[in-house]
Formats: C-alpha cells, structure tokens, sequence
C-alpha cells in the first residue's frame, strides 16, 4: 500500500470508534480528510461534527455532515485527529497544517484522542520534526529570542496565518527528552497562544498504517 491508501485505511479504521448519534470531533490535515471521507459514509448515524479548522469545517459541509460551534457542545465522546510525529507514549507533535490551537482544545474537550497516521509518523524520540508554535504577531521577536534560550532554532512560517489571526513560528533542533515539561515551559512564554507538543493531553489510541495492516497503540 501506498501512503495515501495507509492514510485511507486509518480513517476507515477510526469509525470503529465513533458511537451512534453523537457529535464527532475532526482534526486537521491530509490524514483527518481521509477520516471525513470516510465519515460521509455513516453521517446518517451521527448528529455532526465540530471541527478544529476552516479547511475541514468545509470539507465535512461539502459532505453535508452537519457542523456545530464546539461552545454549544457540551459532550464529545471522541476526536479524531493526524499527527506529524507520536511515540509510542502516543505524545505527538503537531501543527504542520498550523491548525495546532483549535486542535488542542478540540482534543481537551473530548474523551478519547484517537491519533490516525501512516507508520511514517512513528518515531523514537520527538523532535525531528520541527515544532509549531503558534505565536501573537507583536510578540514574534520576543518568543523567538526566548525559544532560542531553550535551545531550539525558531524559524517564522512566511505567509501562513493561523485561523485565529496568529502567525507560527517552527521551532527546529530540539531535541524532546521531556516532552511534558518542555510543553509548559513553551506555553509559559508570553506571546505564545500555544505550541504543537500533545504531551499533557496525549492520543488514548494510534491507529497506524502500516505495509501489514493497521495497528492499534493504546
Ligand atoms: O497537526 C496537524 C495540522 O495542524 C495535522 O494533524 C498534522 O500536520 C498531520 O497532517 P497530515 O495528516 O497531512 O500528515
């Protein structure tokens, strides 16, 4: 299988999770719009989706899978989300598709992460992936100075704002041993909306995608 039919085949994967008659919580990215497309197939047995950007807010609508504000949910059994890189603690890093803020608080509202991504996206140690951090656009020096007193190479991601106006800065070299703390320490400087280390809400489950099959992480 190629990477894409790995990336289908974890999106089929996920529906296993997905009880009847609730409201579903989306991610972000090419992984998360196989899972959309595969939710299209069951949308009569859902109530609808929240979602943790526009790009897939649009994509489950042009599915007419009904779409709700997360403000008027007050429970989300699941969400279901792609990861850049997870290990096998299921931390991830996240945020390629820059979409990390509403991510993390899609995923804070809900009762099970269910990560979906091709084996590609399994690693040992986090941090070869550069780390997104979403940053208020006043702040950019400041936070990329600070970044650079924890030991990482802050580049700025040119020409992409984030759906709340912000601006990303990819934080390269870092070198994740404590993921937890690092999360904190990040998201302690001020300027920083939020980074793009799932280590305090991790993924409950992985569905990878892998030659064999896929397999489940818990
Ligand atoms: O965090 C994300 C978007 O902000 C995505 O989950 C992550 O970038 C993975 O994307 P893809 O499934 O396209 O590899």
């Amino acid at each position: 299988m190629n990477q894409d039919e790995l990336k289908q085949a974890v999106g089929r994967a996920a529906l296993d999770y997905v009880p009847d008659n609730c409201i579903v919580g989306v991610g972000t990215g090419s992984t998360a719009n196989c899972f959309i497309d595969a939710l299209a197939t069951i949308k009569g047995r859902i109530q609808g989706a929240v979602s943790s950007s526009e790009a897939s807010v649009a994509r489950l609508k042009s599915h007419g899978i009904p779409v709700f504000e997360l403000n008027a949910v007050d429970h989300l059994p699941v969400y279901v989300d792609g990861a850049d890189e997870i290990n096998r603690q299921l931390q991830m890093i996240k945020g390629g598709g820059a979409a990390l803020t509403r991510e993390k608080i899609v995923a804070a509202v809900a009762e099970q992460f269910i990560c979906i991504a091709d084996e590609s996206k399994l690693v040992d140690v986090l941090g070869k992936f550069p780390l997104p951090v979403e940053v208020i656009p006043m702040a950019r020096s400041y936070v990329a100075r600070q970044l650079v007193k924890l030991g990482g190479h802050p580049a700025y991601r040119e020409g992409v704002i984030t759906d709340n106006g912000n601006i990303i800065l990819d934080v390269h070299g870092l070198q994740i041993s404590e993921a937890n703390k690092l999360e904190s320490q990040i998201n302690e400087i001020v300027g920083v909306v939020t980074n793009g280390l799932f280590a305090h809400r991790r993924a409950d489950v992985l569905l990878l995608g892998t030659s064999k099959g896929v397999q489940t992480l818990k």
